[in-house]
């Protein structure tokens, strides 16, 4: 059989959202996929999703016309030193990781078109929330908006926001995540079963994105004070989030979380600089 090499994907590093995509990709798409990956265990998973699974980053970037970075940033410096610096040539590179800046990737990979995306894990199940730098409105754009959409909803923004939204979106299942477990243990402490509470707190989420992205509503705040009956349950609950100056930790959260993707893209750049200087 013989294949364009357009209409195949490597995507170095098969972790938690590399193997998201993977899966997605293969589950929507005819693009052949090569994942890479340093343990037995990883490129098994990577096999039994159809992927052609093998640990030679550099056969895999030269054999794609897409290439997926989904290493951790610590990792990169590495990643590099076993590809070829003539194997990126011409290629579509999309980085996910969190913090590496798109100057560092262009002067880490040139003659590669270098995209900078922050996904999550709801990738898993086609739900991502993808920011994606630099829209250059042109067939490689567009190339790269259409492969992102597998994953799920796609958004160009400018590389400043990209970090925020690494604190926000990037990091947010893991945030959401908490806060379902912590009403679900509320629901407990309150005497109902555990996976009743937890099946309501699902339906509850998704429930209110639902309304929150109907018409009825511009603003949470709103939404709030529909629920809340004078002298009713949902004042009171508040009142307790309030004292506890929830909402206040909540917005701390994401600024840390963003403030820490720019630290990572600043000991990354160093960390590139260097290994460029000793090329
Ligand atoms: N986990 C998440 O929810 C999200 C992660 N990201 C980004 O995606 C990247 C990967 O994150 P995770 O999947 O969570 O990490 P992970 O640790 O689960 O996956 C990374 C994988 O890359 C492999 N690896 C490391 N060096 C390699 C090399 N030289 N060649 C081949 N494979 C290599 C590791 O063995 C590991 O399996 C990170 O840069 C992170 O910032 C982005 C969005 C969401
Ligand atoms: O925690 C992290 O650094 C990565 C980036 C976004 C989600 N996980």
């Amino acid at each position: 059989m013989t294949y364009n090499h357009h209409s195949t994907v490597a995507v170095l590093g098969s972790g938690k959202i590399g193997l998201a995509f993977v899966k997605q990709i293969l589950q929507k798409t005819s693009y052949r996929v090569y994942a890479t990956g340093r343990r037995s265990e990883t490129l098994k998973a990577a096999e039994s999703l159809g992927a052609l699974a093998l640990r030679d980053n550099n056969l895999a970037v030269r054999e794609s016309g897409i290439v997926v970075i989904a290493v951790k940033p610590f990792h990169f410096p590495q990643l590099l030193s076993e590809v070829e610096p003539e194997s990126w040539k011409g290629k579509i590179v999309v980085s996910l990781m969190a913090g590496v800046k798109l100057d560092t990737l262009r002067a880490a990979i040139p003659g590669a078109r270098v995209f900078r995306a922050m996904p999550n894990l709801n990738s898993y199940v086609g739900f991502s929330s993808t920011a994606v730098a630099e829209n250059g409105y042109d067939d490689t754009s567009r190339t790269v908006e259409e492969f992102l959409k597998i994953f799920g909803k796609v958004y160009w923004v400018p590389e400043e926001y990209l970090d925020i939204w690494t604190g926000l979106a990037g990091s947010g299942p893991a945030f959401i995540a908490e806060i379902i477990d912590a009403m679900a243990m509320g629901a407990v402490a309150a005497g109902m079963p555990r996976e009743l509470s937890y099946e309501a707190v699902l339906d509850v989420l998704e429930g209110t994105a639902r309304l929150l992205r109907s018409r009825l509503y511009q603003h949470p705040g709103q939404l709030r004070d529909d629920v809340t009956t004078p002298a009713g349950t949902t004042i009171k609950g508040l009142m307790v989030l309030e004292s506890g100056g929830v909402k206040a930790v909540l917005m701390k959260m994401v600024e840390e979380a963003s403030r820490r993707s720019r630290e990572i893209g600043e000991e990354i750049n160093l960390k590139i600089l260097e290994k460029i200087r000793q090329r």
